[in-house]
């Protein structure tokens, strides 16, 4: 290990000289133009060695042992260390918990009108920090045919191709084995349960509905996730770990994935997805029988906090508004209604919800 010491903060370090080598940033390790490394970690000797190190002011200067030679910054290798992301990460003030009474008196922040968006980037950057702070936007103003729905949503994210298409229309005709495709009551829950990677964010837009019900209502997963850790510490921790299968069956598709219901990021324990659908549930045989009081006891729990009514936004989608949620974190439902009913919407993937707020310097 090589000691190291910051000349300004006086902060020390010690650093593994392989990875000191391996992060060497020169145009012959590193690609430039591409970000990418330009060797395979086969090609630099498993000893390499530092054979000389110098200070200059913010910089390392090291001679290596495989004649390579590199300049760092300090600053660089001091805040690329696990406990620099582990601070910036829970220093991070970027997500908004929310229940009802939250987001009503922050509803201002969450309404987006289509023609701004299309002329502004500045307006498509508040709603990307607006779906990242509290997981939930609308985009106004938008003629309700699927066509717009496509332009609106095209305007800020690609979209995801699933098997019920990019863009879909859904109504009560049996399109699809769903309980979705009918006029029944759909609880709160997560969409591809059953998908190794279920979408990041869904839109829905309601075209037409002459009748009655068909209201939607929405759970901020992330407010009941830290209710549940701070109420039932022990459901909470079960949740994390226990493997539950998701399945999805119709003529010619067959998914199933298993997780845990609460996933949370190994390095920093902070929240990354809620995956809850208690309809598309496969058979539950990832756990022995003697295990199962426990796992369906804090399945309550979890459930319990869901339909509280406290957590429900519950609203009526008017045709020209669209809603744009993180399907890894809010939950949605919608009422049984009456009448002819016609949503639009779409997926669009975690990643390219995630690199669009990267490139806009809103997460790093
Ligand atoms: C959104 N769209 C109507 C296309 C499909 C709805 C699928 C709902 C399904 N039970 C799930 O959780 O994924
Ligand atoms: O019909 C709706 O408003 C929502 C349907 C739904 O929950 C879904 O598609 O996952």
């Amino acid at each position: 290990m090589l000691l190291l010491k910051h000349p300004k903060t006086g902060q020390s370090l010690e650093i593994y000289e392989f990875w000191l080598r391996d992060h060497c940033r020169c145009g012959e390790c590193l690609n430039l133009d591409t970000n990418q490394r330009r060797y395979d970690i086969l090609d630099l000797p498993a000893d390499v060695k530092p054979v000389e190190v110098k200070y200059e002011g913010l910089k390392l200067q090291v001679k290596w042992s495989d004649d390579h030679q590199s300049s760092y910054d300090l600053d660089f290798i001091f805040e690329s260390q696990l406990e620099q992301l582990i601070s910036r990460r829970s220093n991070s003030t970027i997500l908004t918990p929310w229940n009802r009474s939250i987001i009503l008196q922050n509803e201002q922040h969450l309404r987006f009108s289509l023609p701004q968006l299309i002329s502004s980037d500045d307006k498509v950057k508040s709603l990307v920090e607006s779906l990242v702070r509290y997981g939930i936007v609308f985009i106004d103003d938008v003629a309700p045919t699927p066509n717009m729905t496509e332009l609106a949503l095209r305007a800020v994210f690609p979209l995801m191709k699933t098997f019920f298409g990019e863009m879909w229309t859904f109504s009560d005709k049996p399109d699809h084995a769903d309980t979705a495709y009918t006029k029944l009551y759909l609880g709160s829950h997560t969409d591809n349960t059953y998908f190794c990677n279920a979408a990041g964010l869904q839109a829905l837009h309601c075209i037409e509905h002459s009748g009655s019900g068909g209201e939607n209502f929405f759970v901020d997963g992330l407010y009941v996730v830290n209710e549940l850790k701070r109420r039932f510490p022990a459901a909470y921790n079960l949740l994390c770990r226990v493997q539950v299968p998701g399945e999805y069956i119709e003529k010619g598709e067959h998914h199933r994935h298993t997780a845990p219901i609460i996933q949370v990021d190994p390095l920093t324990q902070e929240f990354i997805q809620l995956r809850l659908n208690v309809y598309d549930r496969a058979v539950f045989d990832t756990i022995p029988q003697s295990e199962m009081t426990y796992f369906y006891a804090s399945l309550r729990q979890l459930l319990k906090i869901v339909k509280d009514e406290e957590q429900q936004w519950s609203l009526k989608l008017n045709p020209g508004s669209i809603v744009l949620f993180d399907n890894w974190r809010v939950l949605h439902g919608r009422h049984a209604y009456t009448g002819s009913r016609t949503m639009s919407g779409s997926y669009v993937q975690r990643t390219d919800f995630l690199s669009k707020a990267r490139v806009l310097g809103i997460i790093e």
